[in-house]
């Protein structure tokens, strides 16, 4: 069966590489493409603008106008389209792939709220590689323990606009879990001036911002007299296009419930 998707944020950087990624799965079809109401892109051909050739499919300005043209909306927006989205899709029992990062918990609240309706798979990271790095830094975590600091390192392009990257969050957080402590508690997001010694179990970020970067992440456990570091680099899109449209083919078999790209891998 082929499932039907729709893209919102089509004419962004993850939105075309979304609709090229449909276009190279058997599995799915792109049946409907949204941005927002003022977007300049209202109207134009998404495959045209993703770069394929045209395809049909017209972008419009509002979920709610195409909402029974799609199985699986795919998401990678700002936090209050989504939520608003998520909400959309909810009353109508679509099912939702989000990608979008920078959420508050209030933001995550309310999706999960809606995935009480309908299926919802969320990731701050759709890669493989990157999947497989959440599990490896938290084994790495519990086996490490607490001789060795643990920072995180994070690099993106110049037009990111959230920092830590919501990858970085997760490796912080399956840290966190390693260790069997809150993330809330160990987790310094940035450091400046006269801030002292590091504490024991504190979880450090630092964030890199410039040129075209697609996504590197490094986790470093520093003991003294060696380093390990688990890292992964991200050297197109597609890395997480064809992930998370893996995933929309997944969610759209599942009834209800929030889930990760985990779920959708095996991994837990
Ligand atoms: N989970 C993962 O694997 C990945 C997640 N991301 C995340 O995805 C998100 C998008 O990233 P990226 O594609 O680089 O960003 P872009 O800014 O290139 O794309 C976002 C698109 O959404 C549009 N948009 C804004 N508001 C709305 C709305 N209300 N309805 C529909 N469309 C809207 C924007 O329009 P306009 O530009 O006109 O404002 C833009 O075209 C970010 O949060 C990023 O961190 C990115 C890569 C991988
Ligand atoms: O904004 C991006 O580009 C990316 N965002 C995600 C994040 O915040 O972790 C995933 C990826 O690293 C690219």
């Amino acid at each position: 069966m082929t499932i039907k998707i729709a893209v919102t944020g089509a004419a962004g950087r993850m939105g075309k590489t979304l609709i090229e990624a449909i276009d190279q799965n058997a599995n799915a079809t792109l049946t409907a493409a949204i941005e927002w109401s003022e977007s300049p892109a209202i109207g134009a051909d998404a495959g045209e603008l993703a770069g394929l050739g045209k395809n049909g499919v017209i972008i419009v300005g509002d979920v709610n106008a195409v909402i029974n043209d799609f199985d699986v909306l795919v998401d990678f927006t700002t936090p209050a389209s989504t939520v608003a989205n998520a909400k959309a899709c909810s009353a109508a029992g679509k099912k939702m792939i989000i990608g979008t990062t920078g959420c508050t918990d209030e933001d995550k609240t309310l999706i999960a709220d809606a995935a009480n309706q309908s299926a919802i798979c969320m990731a701050t990271n759709f890669s493989t590689g990157v999947n497989l790095c959440f599990k490896l830094a938290k084994e790495a975590a519990a086996i490490l323990g607490d001789d060795y600091d643990v920072e995180i390192v994070e690099a993106h392009h110049r037009h990111k606009v959230d920092a830590p990257s919501g990858t970085a969050l997760s490796l912080g957080e399956a840290v966190a879990e390693g260790h069997e402590r809150n993330f809330k508690e160990v987790a310094v997001l940035s450091r400046e001036g006269q801030v002292g010694p590091r504490t024991d179990n504190e979880i450090g970020f630092a964030t890199i911002r410039g040129g075209d970067v697609v996504g590197d992440h490094t986790v470093m456990y520093m003991a003294d007299g060696e380093r390990i570091e688990i890292g992964h680099k991200a050297s197109s899109r597609m890395s997480f296009g064809r992930g998370a449209i893996r995933a929309a083919v997944w969610v759209a078999a599942q009834d209800k419930g929030l889930f990760d790209m985990q779920d959708v891998l095996g991994f837990k």
